[in-house]
């Protein structure tokens, strides 16, 4: 790929099914830059939470807002499942997304809608699954270290809700792209997910 080139990678599936874990993976392999988009919709879930207008929240978005401590939990991934329905909250983050990944050099972007609304010409679309026992699995361990109550019944019913809203929903629902290769990482370990990823990559760029 010539230095400068644009090169869009949309990586998208349901929660927790390590769309993160290769994004980050892939950007550091090929010199890409890296969006994890479910972090703008949770910083915009924050402040509507704290009781601002969710759309004028996502109107003015600014960088401090993504680095709020709280954002990784599974309270702010409900608040964000719930203000990523609304059109008008979906409409104002779109463009900032575009442009992050028309960015020169390369750019990997993870979330819901990557490959069928906001990137639907990327050059290369990874729908990410695993199985709901595997996931709610990896996300339980995740987080048992900050909250040592937290069973992995309750993190499996979140995340079945969450899905359930994100697939259901009118605006951009959680769907494969028809170009998307499937990647099933429910037997894979992390290394060889990413080793799949990446030649999915290669072989595009070549
Ligand atoms: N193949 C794998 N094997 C084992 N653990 C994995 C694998 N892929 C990811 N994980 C772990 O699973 C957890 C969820 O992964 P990750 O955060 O990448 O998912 P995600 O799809 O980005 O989640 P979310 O949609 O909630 O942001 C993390 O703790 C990560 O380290
Ligand atoms: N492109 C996207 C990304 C995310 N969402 C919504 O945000 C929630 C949190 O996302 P995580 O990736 O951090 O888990 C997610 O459940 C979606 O509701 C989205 O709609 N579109």
């Amino acid at each position: 790929m010539a230095e400068g080139a644009r090169f869009t990678v949309a990586l998208d599936g349901p929660a927790a099914s390590g769309k993160g874990t290769l994004g980050r993976a892939l950007a550091q392999a090929c010199g890409f830059a890296h969006l994890d988009t479910g972090l703008l919709y949770r910083a915009v879930g924050a402040r509507a939470a704290a009781g601002e207008d969710p759309v004028a929240a996502a109107r003015s978005l600014v960088p401090e807002d993504l680095s709020r401590a709280d954002l990784r939990s599974a309270a702010a991934g409900q608040a964000a499942s719930r203000v990523a329905a609304l059109e008008e909250v979906r409409a104002a983050l779109l463009a900032f997304q575009r442009d992050f990944a028309r960015r020169p050099g390369g750019a990997v972007l993870d979330g819901r809608d990557i490959g069928t609304v906001v990137c639907p010409g990327a050059e290369v679309k990874l729908f990410v699954t695993a199985s709901d026992a595997v996931r709610s699995r990896r996300r339980w361990l995740e987080l048992r270290a900050h909250q040592p109550d937290l069973t992995q019944v309750e993190v499996l019913e979140d995340l079945r809700a969450r899905d359930a809203r994100d697939r259901e929903r009118a605006a951009a629902p959680l769907r494969p792209a028809p170009d998307a290769m499937l990647l099933d990482t429910s037997d894979l370990t992390i290394e060889a997910a990413i080793a799949r990823a990446l030649s999915a990559v290669e072989a595009a760029r070549r």
